[in-house]
């Protein structure tokens, strides 16, 4: 199999789905695990292979593992036996630097961090990538095609990574309530609800290109919108009273200390797994001697 898919949940399957639909891997080619019948369900309608077992998932050329982040160490665990020296995997956890999934497989491992975000199911998809010394250019080229077929690519230095994880991975849930608030506000204006959610999410979109294909600024574009004594201040000035961008700001610190918490526990869960295989090899070979004395 060219592809490996540990955990096909919302991100896994949104990572498939933008893939298949780009051709850049076959649907036979694709094989995933889930840990309950009820999700292997939702996989199977991908078309692709699915598998209870992740040892039969970890045997894939190139590994995709999207579990949980708690989930991590037990599914290295169980993986590590089978992945071979020339096997590429990709983690899209938050919060888990290389060096701890390093830690996890206790050997050296080819690994690509990588930090997506859930529009890869409609091929508008964000992801952030960076790599371990192991992971060859043409690889890590292999691994940038990937993710291109879901949205844009960005590499990133590692330590951007948490902060890659609010403005992207996480973001997407805050937009769908500014989204689901400016429906409630054309509901209240009297628009039917089914037209509010396509004129506030088609809005959205329409600023979001224009950000990107403008090159303008964010600023410029928005006084673009606001006429002198016209309807849009009246709203900003609204919003400026509530603090709209110091809670968006907020918000998404808190996001990214969350992440950094994440980081230094999985870390420290790193260091305290190799100080216990040092102490076990450091006893085995006081026996040895012992035995051999
Ligand atoms: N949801 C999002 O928007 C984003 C998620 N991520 C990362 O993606 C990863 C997955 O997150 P979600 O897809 O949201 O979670 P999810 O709960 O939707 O999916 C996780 C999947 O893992 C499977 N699973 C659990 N234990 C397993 C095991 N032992 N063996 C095999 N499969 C197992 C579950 O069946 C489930 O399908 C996390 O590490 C998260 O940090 C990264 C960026 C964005
Ligand atoms: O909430 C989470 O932990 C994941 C990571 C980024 C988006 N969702």
């Amino acid at each position: 199999m060219k592809l490996g898919v540990i955990g096909a949940g919302n991100m896994g399957r949104a990572i498939i789905s933008g893939i298949l639909s780009s051709g850049l891997v076959n649907k036979n080619d694709v094989i995933a695990s889930n840990a309950t019948e009820a999700s292997r369900n939702e996989t199977v309608k991908l078309g692709i292979a699915v598998s209870g077992d992740n040892a039969d998932v970890a045997r894939a050329e190139n590994l995709l593992i999207a579990v949980k982040p708690a989930r991590l160490s037990q599914v290295i665990g169980e993986i590590a036996p089978v992945v071979k020296p020339s096997t590429l995997v990709i983690s899209v956890a938050a919060g888990t630097p290389i060096a701890a999934l390093e830690e996890l497989f206790g050997r050296q491992v080819q690994i690509v961090r990588a930090m997506p975000n859930t529009p890869a199911l409609v091929r508008e998809g964000m992801t952030a990538l960076c790599a371990n010394s192991l992971v060859s250019e043409e690889s890590f080229a292999w691994v940038q095609a990937l993710f291109a077929t879901c949205g844009r690519v960005e590499v990133v230095p590692e330590p951007l990574m948490d902060a890659v994880g609010t403005v992207s991975g996480a973001s997407p849930a805050w937009v769908y309530m500014l989204i689901e608030a400016m429906a409630d506000g054309a509901v209240r204006d009297g628009m039917p609800r089914a037209q509010a959610y396509k004129f506030a999410a088609q809005s959205v979109l329409g600023a979001a290109k224009m950000v990107l294909e403008t090159g303008l600024h964010p600023g410029a574009l928005k006084d673009q919108v606001t006429s002198p004594a016209g309807t849009t201040i009246e709203a900003l000035k609204v919003l400026e009273q509530r603090g709209f961008r110091g809670a968006v700001i907020e918000a998404m610190g808190a996001c990214t200390e969350k992440s950094r918490r994440m980081a230094a526990a999985a870390s420290a869960a790193g260091c305290q797994k190799k100080a216990g295989a040092q102490e076990d090899s450091g006893r085995l070979s006081s026996l040895l001697k012992a035995l051999k004395g």
